[in-house]
């Protein structure tokens, strides 16, 4: 199977409000589409260390994974997405778009489906949205 490996970045794990989403900037076809930030599992990798390596690098943080967010998702033909709750590591800075994305929001379960997700999340953002929790937590 081809796997990509995405974490949904949160406030919270014990109590979720607010998820981080990302705006494609690259490749073209995906640009102002948003999506959760991960990619593609390499040949020999854990998918969840991929996880933890792809938030590294697109969001400059380390996290802690949680749970899975549900079953593995379909994508494009072939791929498929495993995600994960995350939370930042205690001490790591906000979250930056360092690589594939051009704008990073936080987003609560009133927001989260106001956005053009790419089409394959659409079903994943759906949910996810009632797993949120409402009202303001500290941001991390
Ligand atoms: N990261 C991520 N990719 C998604 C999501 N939804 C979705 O359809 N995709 C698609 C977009 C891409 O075609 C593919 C992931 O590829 P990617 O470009 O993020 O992977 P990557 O960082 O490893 O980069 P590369 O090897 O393609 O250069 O999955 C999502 O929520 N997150």
């Amino acid at each position: 199977m081809q796997l990509v490996a995405a974490v949904a970045l949160c406030d919270s794990l014990a109590r979720p409000t607010r998820v981080l989403a990302g705006c494609r900037s690259a490749p073209a076809a995906l640009a102002g589409g948003w999506e959760f930030p991960g990619g593609k599992v390499e040949r020999g990798e854990e998918p969840s260390a991929a996880a933890v390596r792809e938030a590294r690098e697109e969001l400059g943080v380390r996290v802690l994974l949680g749970g899975r967010v549900g079953d593995d998702w379909p994508l494009a033909h072939p791929w498929s997405m495993r995600l994960w709750w995350a939370v930042p590591e205690p001490g790591q800075p906000p979250p930056r778009p360092l690589q594939d994305h051009g704008e990073l929001r936080w987003l609560g379960p009133e927001e989260l489906l106001g956005l053009p997700w790419l089409e394959h999340d659409v079903p994943v953002v759906r949910h996810l949205v009632p797993l949120l929790h409402h009202g303001p937590t500290p941001l991390v």
